[in-house]
């Protein structure tokens, strides 16, 4: 498993204001769709190209264009359907499938109750967007549905991870193509499983739910 985590004062700014318990749910989205797009940056570094010939008003010159088949982008429901837009920002020709997974406060586990993704996945180079990576059940889950599916390599963009949830994915996923990006890795999961220092829950902040 390749892991990156970003290390930009940028990316740190935006981070911190998006941890403030104080920042509002309209200014938390803006800062999501910000960090996701300079993560994908680095998510989609090895992201599948061929030369192309073309023709400049100068000189003919050789370029890269994005391979078919086209990326598949997959944002978790709820709260990665925020991250959705600074991730198809950079890549406008990727296809987007669906995810919905909610994690049981109680036991924390996850639980599929929306899919909307192409049968098969043959081929297909996927990005997975959730900003939290907890315990790795709701991210594990996620990229064992996608490599049924057929998918040979997985990229998950995460906004903050926790080191039990890593050290989780990478154990069962050994052996798999699966990559992930990080805008930072946090210290630990408190009783209750969510991350810390960690900003809460990151559905309830982007769309405001109260409890
Ligand atoms: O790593 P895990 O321990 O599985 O936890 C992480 C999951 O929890 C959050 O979703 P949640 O279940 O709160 O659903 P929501 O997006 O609808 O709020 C988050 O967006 C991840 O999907
Ligand atoms: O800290 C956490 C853990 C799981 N899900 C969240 O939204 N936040
Ligand atoms: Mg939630």
């Amino acid at each position: 498993m390749r892991v990156h985590v970003a290390d930009h004062p940028l990316i740190t700014h935006k981070l911190t204001v998006l941890r403030d318990q104080t920042t509002p749910s309209a200014t938390f989205r803006a800062l999501t769709e910000e960090l996701v797009t300079l993560l994908a940056y680095e998510a989609t570094r090895h992201v599948r190209t061929h030369e192309v010939t073309i023709q400049t008003p100068v000189a003919q010159t050789v370029g890269l264009a994005i391979s078919e088949p086209r990326p598949l982008i997959v944002p978790i429901l709820r709260a990665g359907l925020g991250m959705l837009e600074g991730m198809v920002k950079l890549v406008p020709s990727a296809e987007v499938g669906f995810l919905g997974m909610v994690r049981d406060h109680d036991t924390l586990e996850p639980s599929v109750y929306a899919e909307r993704l192409p049968d098969h996945l043959e081929g297909r180079q996927c990005f997975v967007l959730d900003p939290m990576l907890a315990t790795g059940g709701s991210l594990l889950a996620a990229i064992e549905f996608l490599f049924e599916r057929g998918a040979d390599d997985v990229t998950a963009v995460c906004i903050l991870g926790a080191p039990e949830g890593l050290e989780m994915i990478e154990k069962a996923t050994a052996g798999r193509d699966v990559t992930i990006v990080l805008g930072a890795l946090d210290e630990k999961l408190n009783e209750k499983g969510y991350i810390v220092p960690g900003l809460g829950d990151a559905g309830d902040r982007l769309y405001g739910t109260v409890g």
